[in-house]
């Protein structure tokens, strides 16, 4: 597998096109979206990004090569500094709800089991499309917004559109494409099947802050 990523983004385009189509980033994009939904949004990813950082940690660790464990290791940092930045931006005090939506806990804790339970290379894939997927949606805003001046969302939109952000994915992408090299057929479907569940649970993150999702019971 010369290229994984390459393989598995053609193969996983149709989730992204569904993304793009979402009332969520349609409305981002526009900045209507209500403030409600967007707060809920980010409080429900401040709660999921405390758990991704340890998850890119943890992923560190199992690195074999020390420049990937650095890299892994300094992503989880800056997600402790920037994106934390972005919410105290966003979210108001009042309204900080501290439980998991059902659709976050999904996330997270098939993160988490993907790290803890199998293979590098299925953790690596897991992991990527929240890299890969947030670039794409930033670019794709970026490039087709018409309101840069007076959109609400547009500090949100600029940490992931734009240069400095895309560097990171790359290095993301080029660390999961050396390990699938070496990688059996086998595990290339599993890297494939982990990739694409974490695509989907990516679209159902936006559709459950966008439908502001409680627990049935
Ligand atoms: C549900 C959800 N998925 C992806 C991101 C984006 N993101 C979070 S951490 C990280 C890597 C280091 O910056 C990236 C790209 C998000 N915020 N929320």
């Amino acid at each position: 597998m010369s290229n994984w990523y390459k393989a598995i983004n053609q193969n996983t385009a149709r989730i992204l096109e569904q993304i793009k189509a979402h009332d969520f980033i349609k409305e981002l994009m526009a900045g209507t979206l209500s403030k409600e939904i967007f707060n809920f949004y980010i409080n429900q990813d401040a709660i999921y990004l405390s758990e991704y950082k340890k998850i890119l940690a943890q992923i560190g660790v199992k690195c074999s090569d020390e420049n990937d464990t650095q890299f892994f290791l300094n992503a989880a940092t800056g997600i402790i500094t920037v994106e934390n930045a972005l919410h105290q931006n966003f979210l108001n005090e009042k309204c900080i709800i501290n439980e998991a939506s059902v659709t976050c806990e999904l996330y997270i804790s098939y993160l988490s089991r993907m790290t803890h339970t199998k293979s590098l290379e299925e953790g690596l894939a897991a992991v990527l499309p929240c890299f890969t997927i947030y670039q794409q949606i930033g670019d794709y805003i970026l490039a087709n917004q018409t309101n840069k001046d007076n959109n609400p969302y547009q500090d949100w939109i600029n940490t992931y559109g734009g240069e400095a952000f895309a560097n990171s994915v790359k290095n993301a992408i080029e660390i999961t494409n050396k390990y699938a090299i070496k990688s059996s057929p086998e595990r290339i479907d599993k890297m494939n099947t982990a990739f694409e569940k974490a695509s989907k649970l990516e679209w159902m993150f936006w559709d459950s802050a966008y439908n502001k999702e409680s627990w049935k019971i």
